[in-house]
């Protein structure tokens, strides 16, 4: 299978290093486009030995699969560009945010095969959290396809693109989050004391266990919290701290500006 990338930024190289270190394919069978003015993103994603090209109508003859990668704003204009070039040997991927499987559909031949996919950035280790939806032109074989590649860089699920805006900025956005608490947590064990390379280090982990115990426990995660609690202990003081600065309103907060926002930039706001 041969995979083309329309956009080579942050996300294009995140899935493709995901999909080269998993095997599913070759560097070679990859190849990624960016105007000229960002060639700079073309040098960084050629050293995963993956072909360039200024010019997206060429990844798109030398794809089976296409990702589009750029910035929602630019989706309809750039699939209206490349669309002569689009048959029905194509599979047109989106990780666009607000970007809908209807507007995507508009933009190209009648009966073109498309999915939209929220990825997140930990593709670049493997362990991405993805959803997609199937356009109304898929085959039977196309959900299966899709699941394998998302599968390759971590984990996956199909969801109804009702709710994909809201996958969007609980795990598309959910990484800012995270790496955001992972430093303040440093932050607070550098404060006491602890050296910095250690004190990340430590709150990494403490993120990535706690994330392993909620899913392999099948535990509520309040109950795994009142388990960490003990009676006058430390961390029922930090608990209650935390509740009384709205810790908890704030996450429930995040995960709603964002699903909010993504709304309004998929009907093109920008
Ligand atoms: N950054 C993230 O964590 C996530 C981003 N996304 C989505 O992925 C998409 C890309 O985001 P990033 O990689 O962060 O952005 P980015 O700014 O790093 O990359 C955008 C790429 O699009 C290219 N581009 C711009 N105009 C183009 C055109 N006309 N033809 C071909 N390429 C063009 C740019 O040169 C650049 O390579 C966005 O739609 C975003 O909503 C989805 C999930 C997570
Ligand atoms: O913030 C953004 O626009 C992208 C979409 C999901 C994560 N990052």
């Amino acid at each position: 299978m041969r995979i083309g990338f329309i956009g080579a930024g942050k996300v294009a190289q995140a899935i493709t290093k995901g999909l080269i270190d998993s095997g599913i394919t070759a560097a070679e069978n990859i190849i990624a486009s960016s105007p000229k003015q960002d060639h700079l993103l073309l040098t960084q994603i050629s050293k995963l030995g993956v072909g360039t090209t200024f010019n997206n109508k060429t990844v798109v003859k030398e794809s089976d699969v296409v990702v589009v990668c750029t910035k929602p704003n630019v989706v309809s204009r750039v699939l209206t560009e490349f669309s002569s070039d689009v048959s029905k040997s194509h599979l047109i991927i989106s990780v666009a945010l607000g970007v809908t499987t209807k507007t995507m559909e508009k933009a190209l031949p009648k009966n073109t095969r498309v999915v939209r996919v929220m990825p997140n950035t930990p593709a670049l280790v493997r362990m991405s959290a993805s959803v997609y939806c199937m356009g109304s032109s898929v085959i039977e074989t196309d959900a299966e396809t899709v699941s394998k590649l998302l599968t390759s860089f971590g984990y996956c699920e199909e969801i109804s693109e009702s709710l994909i805006d809201i996958a969007t900025g609980l795990s598309g956005s959910g990484p800012a989050y995270v790496f955001t608490a992972i430093q303040s947590l440093a932050d607070g064990a550098v404060k006491m004391g602890m050296p910095r390379d250690q004190a990340l280090r430590l709150a990494a982990y403490a993120v990535m266990g706690s994330a392993k115990l909620v899913l392999e426990s099948g535990q509520h995660p309040d109950s795994l919290k009142d388990d960490v609690c003990s009676p006058a202990g430390c961390t029922i003081y930090a608990m209650h701290l935390l509740e009384k600065r709205g810790f908890r309103a704030a996450l429930i907060d995040a995960v709603e500006v964002a699903t909010l926002r993504t709304k309004e930039l998929g009907d093109f706001k920008v």
